[in-house]
């Protein structure tokens, strides 16, 4: 199947909503594949625009330069072509890079281009740093704002004069000037994504300065939840989407907010509460106690009396 250029993914991914499903992992941490085949399987057939493997829910962070490629592959197979598979990279520009190119071999239709490690960096370096990833593929790159990775509007402006393939712009700062600025001044050269932690409660503000989409963790355990409340921000539904994080999303940020690193281990918390335990945690994460994947569970199943009532309602 060919692959889909830049613009296509570009355009595809700002249409709906995107999954970052989690890794699974064995007991002694491996690589679960069959897990993640059956758990890639199972959420293409909920209506998504995009998967983004190896993403930072999917523990990027704690995978090997070798596994990522590997994750996609699988990814890549299981989707069969009915969903575009993102790939994470990241790191400094050599790591970055030979990731990127591997996700690329291994089918990936976009990347999505990670801070580097560790180190902060002046504007010209990280615009060489972005450069240089999209100039060792052809598929479409998405940069992501976050941490120590802070791009300003004149250099993202620089960079799309010179790197075709930059196409998108995640956010993952939650800075509302800088995000009306990034808008303002490139407009719809770029495809803009939420990507703050449980991107839900920020969805709406966000549809305002022109973000269309955002990355949605808890897809991968309330999907059907997940959809109705993009659909709900998609029609400024207020009466939905309030509901929603009133009995969901905020109860569940109260729970994710008690430790650090939270925001990935209550995911991997849901699938084991939906029953498709997807195992650990990779440290230097740490896994969700029993109670609180009781306190989890007792959410998770108020979920369809919540649905049903908004649908009365409708
Ligand atoms: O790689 C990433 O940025 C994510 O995994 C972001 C999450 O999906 C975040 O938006 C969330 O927790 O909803």
């Amino acid at each position: 199947m060919s692959k889909m250029t830049p613009q296509e993914m570009a355009q595809k991914i700002g249409s709906g909503l995107l999954s970052f499903p989690v890794t699974p992992f064995k007991a002694d941490y491996s690589f679960d594949e069959a897990t993640y085949r059956a758990n890639m399987d199972w959420l293409c057939g909920y209506d998504v625009a995009g998967l983004f493997a190896a993403g930072g829910t999917g523990e990027f962070f704690s995978l090997t330069p070798t596994e990522v490629p590997q994750v996609v592959k699988v990814a890549v197979e299981e989707t069969k072509g009915r969903v575009p598979v993102l790939a994470g990279t990241g790191y400094g520009t050599a790591i970055a890079r030979e990731i990127a190119i591997g996700a690329e071999k291994a089918g990936a239709d976009g990347l999505l281009l990670l801070p580097p490690y560790l180190t902060h960096s002046e504007q010209d370096g990280l615009a060489a740093h972005v450069e240089a990833v999209c100039a060792a593929v052809k598929i479409g790159v998405i940069v992501y704002n976050r941490d120590n990775a802070v791009l300003q509007p004149d250099t993202l402006a620089r960079l799309v004069e010179r790197c075709p393939n930059l196409v998108g712009y995640k956010d993952g700062i939650g800075d509302i000037e800088l995000m009306t600025r990034v808008y303002t001044k490139l407009g719809d050269r770029l495809t803009y994504v939420g990507g703050l932690p449980t991107a839900e409660t920020f969805a709406l503000p966000y549809l305002d300065m022109g973000v269309t989409t955002y990355s949605s963790a808890v897809f991968n355990f309330v999907p059907e939840f997940a959809t109705n409340f993009y659909a709900a921000v998609r029609k400024r539904d207020q009466a939905t989407i309030h509901a929603g994080l009133k009995n969901f999303i905020l109860p569940l940020i109260e729970i994710r907010n008690r430790k650090k690193g939270y925001a990935v281990s209550i995911i991997k918390a849901g699938m084991k509460v939906i029953g498709r335990d997807s195992g650990p945690v990779r440290p230097p994460l740490t896994d969700l106690t029993e109670q609180e994947i009781a306190e989890l569970t007792a959410l998770v199943k108020k979920l369809p009396a919540i649905q049903s009532s908004q649908q009365a309602a409708e």
